[in-house]
């Protein structure tokens, strides 16, 4: 208490983080970028390794990452995409649809890829599926055991900052009225890692379980 004021520090509006995040992210250089891809292909290649052993004893589906694809300023997660292809997985990417609706499309490494006429970002031509609407588990087709998620920043209680679309709120609101099993992971440079309530939280914000970045991984499940 300073003269009778409670000194406490308030969070930072969603907007004003953003706007600080896109202008660090502006000046990452070509060589860090190419670092960070690289890297992120280990870490998250080495998880997904583990995360297989233990399915393999589970009777499940075709085992899927919904990812992304990255935009030029986000870590990039295209040779993250190659190598889990390559270890068997499915890969899917989003599809933005009008009102903020995400479906999802599978790739591949010789997909060709068309842009999206909603954001400025490419994805499959098709068909498209609606993840939270399909079954998935024992005995079903696709078994989504990690999805990889866009982020500008996220929090150390797994709070999440995106674009600020919505359309991963609205499709996590969806997939969690499921019960998916699938891990939640957002992919962010290491200084994007802030600590608990740097930023606005709104009730409709879903919250990841796990942070993949170059450097490491912060698997928030046990806290
Ligand atoms: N790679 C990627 N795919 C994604 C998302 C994302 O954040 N990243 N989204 C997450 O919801 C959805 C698309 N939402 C988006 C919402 C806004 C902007 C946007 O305003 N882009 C800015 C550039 C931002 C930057 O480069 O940092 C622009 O067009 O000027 C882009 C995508 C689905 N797919
Ligand atoms: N489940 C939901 N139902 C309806 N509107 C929602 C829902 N979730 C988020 N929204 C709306 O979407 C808008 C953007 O939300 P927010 O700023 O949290 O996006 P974001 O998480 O940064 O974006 P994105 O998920 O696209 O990366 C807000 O106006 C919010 O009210």
């Amino acid at each position: 208490m300073l003269g009778g004021f409670c000194v406490t520090r308030d969070a930072d509006s969603k907007a004003s983080t953003r706007a600080r995040l896109r202008l660090a992210r502006a000046s990452v250089d070509v060589p860090t970028r190419e670092r960070a891809g690289s890297a992120l292909r280990r870490t998250i290649g080495t998880w997904w390794e583990h995360a297989s052993e233990s399915r393999g004893r589970m009777d499940r589906g075709e085992a899927a990452v919904a990812s992304f694809r990255s935009m030029p300023t986000e870590p990039p997660v295209d040779a993250v995409n190659a190598a889990l292809y390559e270890r068997g997985a499915t890969v899917l990417l989003p599809v933005c649809e009008p009102d903020f609706r995400l479906r999802w499309a599978r790739w591949t490494p010789t997909t060709p890829l068309v842009r999206s006429a909603v954001v400025p970002i490419d994805h499959p031509p098709g068909p498209t599926v609606d993840l939270a609407a399909v079954a998935d588990g024992p005995g079903h087709q696709l078994d989504v055991g990690l999805l990889l998620i866009p982020a500008l920043a996220v929090d150390e209680s797994g709070q999440r900052l995106g674009q600020g679309g919505g359309y991963y709120d609205r499709f996590l609101a969806r997939w969690r009225a499921h019960s998916r099993h699938g891990v939640l992971a957002a992919v962010v440079y290491d200084d994007e890692v802030l600590p608990a309530g740097s930023f606005d939280v709104l009730p409709h914000d879903q919250p990841v379980d796990l942070v993949f970045t170059p450097d490491r991984v912060l698997d928030l499940r046990d806290r």
